[in-house]
């Protein structure tokens, strides 16, 4: 259990007591997958492919991966219903062949959707776009998509992580076409960075300056650590982790450092002191 500090405050005025909050670095869980990579830094995974590093964190209702593709995955649809599942991708890294197939070009009968499953077209009928580093996508729940190759994405959903693939490039993996196609989204809509009040949690990134200090007030929130390093409640952190926090505490930052804090909706969201705070970037036009 996640226990609360105290500290003393000491001075003039004796043992007044006042309360800190704490920072605690998540454990990664490593998921091969047909389309990852190697780990960039070391290899828990004995020489399989990566796809998925994975943080669930049961006390603010996330789960936050960092997925890395070599190959498109399966093109899929998270259910709306039963286990809904809306998730938000922020673009890390960009190879040349990088795209993400986001929803319908045009609206589709199942029936059609059904049919280029089984021939193979279905990728032909989704919006292909360009991905840029810093952008940021929300997924709603029942719409068909998959990221492309060449991507390192951070992606932040609830506690369900269920997914149905209606196709899957021949790979020798399951396919779920009659739930896919039941919760699938007919009709075509805008690409969206984060719909007001639709997501079950928050997103702000920050962008904190070589040697500046901020706050983190926020009372249950996790922090991706996108780039940079730094000291958060007197312990090192660096890129590519994630960190439970329960404010406040103040954090330091050694290096230019870029955070996404996410937070559970109903959270009271103070947040972080506001100076570093960046507008989410919008996701860029249909290629
Ligand atoms: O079914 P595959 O292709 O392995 O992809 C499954 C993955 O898809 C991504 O778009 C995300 O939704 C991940 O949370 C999910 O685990």
């Amino acid at each position: 259990m996640l226990q609360p500090k105290f500290h003393d405050r000491g001075g003039a005025g004796g043992d007044v007591r006042f309360r800190l909050g704490y920072a605690e670095l998540l454990t990664p869980h490593y998921v091969s997958k047909p389309w990852g990579r190697r780990p960039l830094s070391d290899d828990p995974s004995g020489g399989q492919l990566i796809g998925e590093i994975v943080y669930r964190v049961p006390d603010v209702g996330l789960t936050i991966k960092w997925l890395q593709t070599s190959k498109p995955l399966s093109v899929q649809v998270h259910p709306q219903g039963a286990g809904r599942k809306d998730e938000w991708w922020y673009v890390v890294e960009t190879q040349a062949e990088a795209y993400i197939d986001l929803g319908l070009k045009e609206p589709l009968a199942r029936t059609k959707i059904a049919e280029a499953a089984r021939n193979g077209s279905l990728p032909s009928l989704l919006n292909r776009i360009t991905p840029v580093v810093g952008c940021s996508y929300f997924i709603r729940a029942g719409t068909i998509h998959a990221l492309g190759p060449g991507l390192t994405v951070l992606e932040v959903q609830g506690m369900s992580d269920v997914t149905y693939r209606l196709f899957d490039y021949g790979r020798d993996r399951a396919l779920h076409l009659a739930e896919a196609l039941f919760e699938a989204r007919t009709e075509t809509g805008s690409v969206e960075v984060m719909p007001d009040g639709l997501a079950s949690f928050t997103i702000t990134r920050f962008d904190v300056e070589i040697d500046s200090r901020v706050t983190v007030i926020s009372d249950r929130a996790c922090l991706a650590i996108v780039s940079g390093e730094g000291i958060v409640d007197n312990q090192a952190f660096a890129a590519d982790q994630c960190w439970f926090a329960h404010g406040p505490m103040s954090l330091h930052a050694k290096k230019q450092t870029c955070i996404i804090l996410v937070e559970p909706r109903n959270a009271s969201q103070t947040r972080l002191n506001l100076a570093g705070a960046s507008k989410l970037t919008r996701p860029s036009r249909f290629a």
